[in-house]
């Protein structure tokens, strides 16, 4: 059995893209959003802020009236037109038993893309319908949830409390049932493929588990991988690579918003740009 590489600032530092001379928006990468909802519209902020400070050339965000709104209020350089993207962030702030028919539509279109999709929470019910490489962001219960919705596998479906107690063996579980790479999140993410990459992130202060830092989390990994589209085409694994950076930059944007105390969630965003700038130093 392939053992876990623990993922340092070193590995991190590598899959961050810092922009060249040479590079427009285009050049470094567009992320498409589908995310909130009238439900959880701050789900939607949370994700676009993020990406927008993790670095990304641009960020389309197409969802409903309200979530938009709230979204181009809080960043204006947010583009809510149609148009080519380079990878997908989709699900968080959704409810997959909730969906209204435009949310629909519009994960439709996304999965069709065939480009890199991420998925989170409310989106993990459509994982089989994706066309490009996938990587889920799962927290335990969502996990049970994406496994159920999945069926057909010859294991009884886990429940949240049986993810919780082995999670690194669900994570690679999970990732051959589905196919998809997997970042499962919780104080230890454990980021798992189909083709045998193991890595796990230890880099957040338990302060972290507080509403919206997935949504935030989801976001960073969107910017990622924007910025590494001809990276995921060429190698199967990067995305592993990518959600494990993800994973580590929110942790220690996390430790350096919390410096011993507790954090909001968009704390964490706010610190994205200094712990980035860390990193590539
Ligand atoms: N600001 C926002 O808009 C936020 C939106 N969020 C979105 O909210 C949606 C649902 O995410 P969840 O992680 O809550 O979904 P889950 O379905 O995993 O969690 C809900 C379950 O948690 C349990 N639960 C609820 N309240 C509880 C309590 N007080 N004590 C113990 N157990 C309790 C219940 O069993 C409930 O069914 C996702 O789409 C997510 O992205 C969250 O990320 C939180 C922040
Ligand atoms: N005990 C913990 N220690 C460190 N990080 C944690 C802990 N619990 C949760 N996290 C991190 O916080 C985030 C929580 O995500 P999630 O459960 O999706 O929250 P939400 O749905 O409210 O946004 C994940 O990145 C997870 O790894």
């Amino acid at each position: 059995m392939a053992s876990w590489r623990t993922w340092t600032a070193e590995d991190a530092g590598i899959w961050i893209a810092a922009p060249i001379d040479s590079d427009d928006k285009y050049t470094r990468g567009v992320l498409g959003v589908v995310t909130g909802s009238d439900l959880y519209p701050g789900a939607a902020v949370l994700g676009v802020e993020a990406a927008a400070r993790t670095g990304v050339g641009m960020v389309r965000y197409v969802g409903a009236a309200h979530p938009s709104e709230l979204v181009l209020q809080r960043r204006p350089e947010v583009v809510c037109a149609p148009g080519r993207v380079q990878a997908w962030l989709i699900g968080s702030g959704m409810d997959a038993d909730n969906r209204p028919e435009d949310d629909a539509t519009r994960l439709r279109a996304a999965l069709a893309d065939g480009v890199p999709v991420v998925i989170d929470a409310g989106a993990l019910d459509l994982i089989g319908t994706a066309t490009g490489p996938v990587v889920i962001t799962p927290h335990f219960r969502e996990l049970a949830s994406a496994l159920a919705a999945a069926g057909g596998s010859a294991e009884p479906v886990p429940t949240a409390d049986a993810i919780a107690a082995d999670p690194s063996g669900w994570a690679v579980r999970a990732a051959e049932t589905l196919q998809v790479t997997v970042l499962l999140k919780g104080h230890m993410t454990y980021v798992a493929d189909p083709w045998g990459t193991r890595l796990c992130v230890s880099a957040g202060p338990a302060w972290l588990a507080t509403a919206g830092s997935g949504d935030v989390l989801g976001g960073v990994l969107g910017a990622l991988v924007a910025t590494h589209a001809r990276a995921v085409s060429a190698d199967r694994s990067a995305l592993s690579m990518l959600a494990a950076t993800a994973a580590f930059v929110h942790g220690r944007a996390g430790e350096r918003a919390s410096a011993g105390g507790p954090i909001a969630a968009l704390d964490i965003a706010e610190a994205l740009p200094a712990t980035i700038a860390e990193l590539l130093a």
